[in-house]
């Protein structure tokens, strides 16, 4: 299995990207952020209780996150790895996911973060929201809750990936075809 973890602030362009890397790489997309936007959709159980977390653009509790998270795992007995978009966002999440890996003998490969200028990143946001119907993309003030967020909990993550060589970054800003071929490259390197 190549596990790869897609990394970067909110708006840098992951689920666009993993449309291009899993038909590429033959691997299964798991985003955390279109399952709970699944579930908040059909009103089931879990999107009632992370729909409060989601609004305000804070990160839902780490326990109700990995465990669905487990579960997306475990409809994919058979993949040939899988391309994480949206998790791990803390490292009790990165914990969880090394743990859970170890378990069926495997692990994270890579970690490959978009990089670019918040600015850039909440203006693109603000864009999508008019279109997207998606309450967290509509208000300036929830948007950026989502980067202090991002901040506080999510970029500890670099030093933890960098501290297994595992971290590599490349240029989020260009064409979408640019920058699938900057993620290319890292991952073809593996
Ligand atoms: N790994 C996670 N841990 C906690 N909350 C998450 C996680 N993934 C997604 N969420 C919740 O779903 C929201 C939307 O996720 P996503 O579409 O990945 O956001 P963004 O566009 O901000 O990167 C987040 O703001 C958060 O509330």
């Amino acid at each position: 299995m190549t596990n790869i973890v897609l990394f970067g602030k909110p708006g840098a362009g992951k689920g666009t990207q993993a449309e291009f890397l899993k038909e590429k790489y033959h691997l299964t997309h798991i985003s955390t952020g279109d399952v709970f936007r699944y579930n908040l959709k059909n009103d089931t159980e879990l999107g009632k209780q992370c729909k409060v977390f989601m609004d305000a653009g804070d990160l839902v509790p780490d326990e109700l996150t990995t465990k669905m998270l487990l579960e997306e795992i475990n409809k994919h007995p058979d993949t040939n790895g899988i391309l994480f978009d949206g998790y791990p966002r803390t490292i009790s999440q990165a914990q969880a996911l090394d743990t859970f890996l170890a378990s069926i003998g495997s692990q994270v490969a890579a970690t490959v973060a978009l990089e670019a200028d918040d600015e850039i990143l909440v203006a693109r946001l603000l864009e999508r929201g008019k279109t997207s119907g998606r309450i967290d993309d509509q208000d300036e003030e929830k948007i950026r809750n989502r980067y202090q967020e991002y901040n506080e909990k999510t970029a500890p993550l670099i030093g933890y990936y960098q501290a297994q060589n595992k971290f590599h970054a490349v240029n989020g800003i260009g064409t979408i075809q640019e920058i699938t071929v900057r993620l290319s490259a890292v991952i073809d390197n593996l």
